[in-house]
């Protein structure tokens, strides 16, 4: 039997101890552009590390997936964050697992508000990319370089991810 993992809101302190929530909401950093732009400054802990190790912008254009959502696996980059920022402002499914002596434990699931991004922060074991709409447009923000920097685990019963 499954057990079965409920998506919560996504909020900064949830996240915290995963990665960064990237959004524009509240007041700017900064007023640029002749006071028609805001500027919400260096909101993500971006970390590379290992030879030839640089940050790297990447479209990925994913098939959204449907709840409830089965995880059968998470993974991590130990060389590097990885951050997603949504080219639409549609909502999408971000998992997460704390780290237990090299495996990860019990997955946490949030949905993102519209327009907010995440970033995992490097070596935090996370689902794969899971839009919840089409288009599941996004900018991937991660590190490009030598060496392996993708370690899955498959979970022995997969989870189900379920809205309630
Ligand atoms: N493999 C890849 O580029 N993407 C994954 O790391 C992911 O988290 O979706
Ligand atoms: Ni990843």
């Amino acid at each position: 039997m499954a057990d079965t993992i409920v998506i919560q809101p996504l909020t900064a302190p949830a996240f915290a101890p995963f990665g960064d929530v990237l959004d524009a909401s509240g007041e700017p950093s900064q007023v640029i552009n002749q006071g028609l732009c805001g500027r919400y400054h260096d909101l993500a802990d971006l970390d590379f590390q290992g030879p030839g190790a640089k940050a790297g912008i990447s479209l990925f254009r994913s098939e959204k997936r449907s709840l409830p959502y089965t995880l059968e696996m998470v993974e991590r980059h130990p060389l590097g964050s990885q951050a997603f920022l949504p080219m639409t402002l549609e909502p999408f499914l971000v998992i997460v697992c704390p780290d237990e002596g090299g495996h990860p434990g019990a997955p946490r699931a949030f949905r993102t508000n519209p327009g907010q991004g995440i970033n995992f922060h490097r070596n935090v074991w996370h689902g794969v990319l899971t839009p919840l709409c089409d288009p599941g447009l996004f900018t991937v923000v991660d590190r490009i370089g030598e060496g392996n920097n993708l370690e899955e685990f498959w979970f022995e019963t997969p989870y189900q991810i379920v809205e309630t």
